[in-house]
């Protein structure tokens, strides 16, 4: 489902003069099969969000290449790129990111309204996707009347609303208490089983990163089969 080869990314730092580059990413290659749940683990500042980036098509790497489903994203231009991410990646973010102003339901609607699905249509599947993550009865509710957990929900359905292959999650526990985290990874583990959804989780939480069947932990840039106390 995702091939990464050869991923090397730095960033220039300061101003003229005292200019530095970090290499973030040296050399990083890795592959996630079909169906997987990947934890990409490491202590923060290790690179995990700046490689989720470049998996997303947010960011251009320096060198190396990205594969999803079989096409080569690195290669799409921003366009073609948001094009590609809307019909094969859903994405769950540690702060949910939803748009305060609109319900529920309409959160979830959106990502079919910029794939231009029918109105009818669009209402059955967003009533479809709020019903697998259990919240169909909040779709008139906006994000501010929800608990935390709700909201990631909520963010959750809005991933699966257009059926995508992957889901690229962003810390998706972080900003959540204990019990709510536990349920929430149960339920991620059973999107996995049940659809077939292959996932990438990042995490510097070893409690998330043990939910995944492989873990790849980073470190100094680089990457290896990680392996958790
Ligand atoms: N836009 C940027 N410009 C300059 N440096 C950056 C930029 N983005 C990230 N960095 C640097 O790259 C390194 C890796 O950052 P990154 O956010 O990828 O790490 P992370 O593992 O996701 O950390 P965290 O868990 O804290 O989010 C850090 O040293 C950071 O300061």
């Amino acid at each position: 489902m995702i091939e990464v080869k050869n991923l090397c990314h730095a960033f220039r730092v300061g101003r003229k003069g005292t200019r530095q580059k970090i290499h973030v990413l040296k050399d990083i290659s890795f592959s996630v099969k079909k169906g997987e749940l990947v934890a990409i683990a490491g202590r923060s500042g290790s690179g995990k969000s700046t490689l989720l980036n470049i998996i997303s098509g947010f960011l251009k790497p320096n060198r190396g290449e990205v594969k999803i489903a079989g096409t080569f994203v690195t290669n799409l231009n921003e366009t073609r790129f948001a094009e590609f991410r809307l019909h094969h990646i859903g994405f769950i973010f540690q702060n949910f990111q939803l748009i305060l102003s609109m319900t529920v339901f309409q959160n979830v609607e959106l990502p079919l309204i910029l794939k231009g699905m029918p109105e009818a249509e669009r209402s059955m599947k967003v009533d479809e996707a709020l019903e697998r993550v259990g919240l169909l009865t909040y779709k008139s509710h906006y994000p501010s009347e929800l608990s935390g957990g709700q909201q990631q929900r909520v963010s959750i359905a809005r991933a699966l609303v257009v059926n995508p292959p992957l889901i690229l999650a962003d810390e998706p526990t972080g900003s959540l208490d204990s019990d709510t985290e536990d349920d929430l990874l149960m339920f991620m583990k059973e999107l996995n089983n049940e659809l077939g959804i292959t996932f990438l989780v990042i995490t510097h939480d070893k409690k998330v990163a043990q939910m995944g069947s492989r873990i790849l932990e980073m470190a100094d840039g680089k990457m290896m089969e990680g392996v958790l106390p």
